[in-house]
């Protein structure tokens, strides 16, 4: 069976298409500026050399179009034609407290998304888009929603209530749901993997630093606290999201500086984090780069976003009463020795002994990189969000199709009585 998974952003869309016999990726690759003049779509399949098309893709239905276009092209795809994808899977941000796991679309799954839109802005509407984008295009196929949010919703309420008064959660469900939640659940299984032992007696901490980032504690295998809350913007410093504030910061804020609540959120979501206290960039690699030509602000930005993960850690530690590893993971914390060094300094007090030779290595595959007789391990684990959502996207039509297939047996034993 061939799924094709899809992450779509607001001006962005990512896909990769997998064999799910072999959990090979036949093809990936992703669209850019979408809606803006000339969009980009760039595409790989393994082994040749990467395609980039730049035409005007005005919409998530156009931007699908291409990419099944591409995936069937005679020279660059890798399908004989569309009906060669039998299903599609979809990663969703928020799933508020109704999925506690991945689904099929139909339309009360579609409902439930766009009553959720208040609560991720920057996700949940692109989502939709991208839903759509596929049952225009192709309208046959079976289509899978995985959720952010679901791993999530094994926490407890002293993690995801909120000290304010209890008609707020049971009236609006105003409430700590976190996210990155395949990401969290698949790098845990594979660090316990790694380690040699069952998932089921660790106490491990999570850390997915990408542009959105969070931390999770990680307990016997179920998230026991995670550190985004009823939105994708609370915890960590991100590339451009504030994170932790002090919430009288918004109305003085919009007091002082006679803003609206939407400019202020937008301030917070989009003009904070990373870029703001560096003046330079959201983007790490770029904030790394400044740093050692010894600009300060780049400096500050880089301590100041360590550290938040560092006083997460710390905090995990004393809500699990231990850890028995600390794993780094997505596109910072796979990439950034620097920073998983900055982190780690500071944790020795728990046993944490980095070792700065396997902190250096590059690789794609699980690594510890603390030294042999570090009390707690770090690990670095490479993230696959989409090998997930493929794979929940397939058990999904498998169970889709028994069903159909019992369904029917029972009808035609039925008929011949
Ligand atoms: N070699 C690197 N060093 C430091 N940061 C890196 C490196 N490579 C990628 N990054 C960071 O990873 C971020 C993207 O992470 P990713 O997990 O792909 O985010 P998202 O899925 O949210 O787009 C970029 O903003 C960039 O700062
Ligand atoms: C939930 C979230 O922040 O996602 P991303 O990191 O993809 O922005
Ligand atoms: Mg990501």
């Amino acid at each position: 069976m061939n799924i094709l998974v899809i992450n779509a952003g607001s001006s962005s869309l990512k896909y990769q298409l997998y064999n799910m016999e072999t959990e090979d990726v036949l093809a990936k690759g992703r669209v850019e500026r979408i809606g803006m003049d000339s969009s980009i779509l760039t595409h790989e399949v393994d082994n040749q050399p990467e395609v980039r098309e730049v035409s005007e893709i005005l919409d998530h239905t156009t931007a699908i179009k291409k990419v099944l276009d591409m995936l069937t092209h005679k020279k660059f795809g890798v399908l004989r034609n569309m009906s060669d994808i039998q299903a599609v899977g979809h990663r969703v941000v928020h799933g508020g407290e109704s999925f506690s796991r991945s689904v099929l679309v139909d339309q009360a799954v579609k409902l439930e998304i766009r009553k959720l839109f208040d609560l991720a802005p920057l996700h949940n509407p692109a989502h939709m888009m991208g839903i759509a984008a596929v049952e225009a295009n192709l309208p046959e196929v079976p289509q899978a929603v995985v959720f952010d949010t679901a791993f999530h919703q094994t926490m407890p309420p002293i993690s995801y209530l909120y000290a304010i008064p209890t008609v707020l959660y049971s009236k609006h469900k105003i409430r700590r749901y976190g996210f990155h939640g395949t990401s969290h659940d698949y790098v845990s299984k594979k660090a316990a993997d790694f380690l040699g032992r069952p998932l089921s007696e660790l106490k491990l901490i999570t850390c997915h630093i990408g542009n959105g980032a969070s931390c999770a504690a990680i307990l016997y295998g179920q998230s026991y606290d995670t550190s985004m809350g009823m939105t994708p913007l609370e915890g960590l410093m991100m590339g451009t999201r504030s994170g932790d504030l002090d919430p009288a910061i918004v109305p003085y804020t919009i007091n002082k500086e006679d803003l609206t609540l939407n400019e202020v959120n937008s301030m917070l979501n989009k003009h904070s984090g990373l870029l703001a206290i560096s003046g330079i960039s959201s983007d790490m690699r770029e904030v790394v780069d400044a740093m050692k030509e010894g600009n300060e602000k780049a400096k500050l930005a880089f301590e100041m976003y360590a550290y938040r993960i560092r006083k997460y850690i710390g905090s995990y530690v004393a809500a699990m009463d231990g850890v028995d590893a600390i794993v780094f993971t997505a596109g910072v914390g796979e990439n950034s020795d620097a920073l998983r060094k900055e982190v780690c300094q500071g944790l020795t007090f728990f046993g944490v002994q980095l070792s700065g030779e396997r902190n250096a290595v590059r690789s794609s595959e699980p690594r510890r990189i603390t030294s042999d007789d570090s009390k707690v391990s770090v690990l670095v684990v490479p993230t696959n969000e989409e090998l997930l959502i493929a794979r929940d996207t397939y058990n999904l039509v498998l169970e889709q199709h028994q069903t159909i297939t019992e369904a029917d047996s029972d009808e035609q034993s039925n008929e011949g009585e």
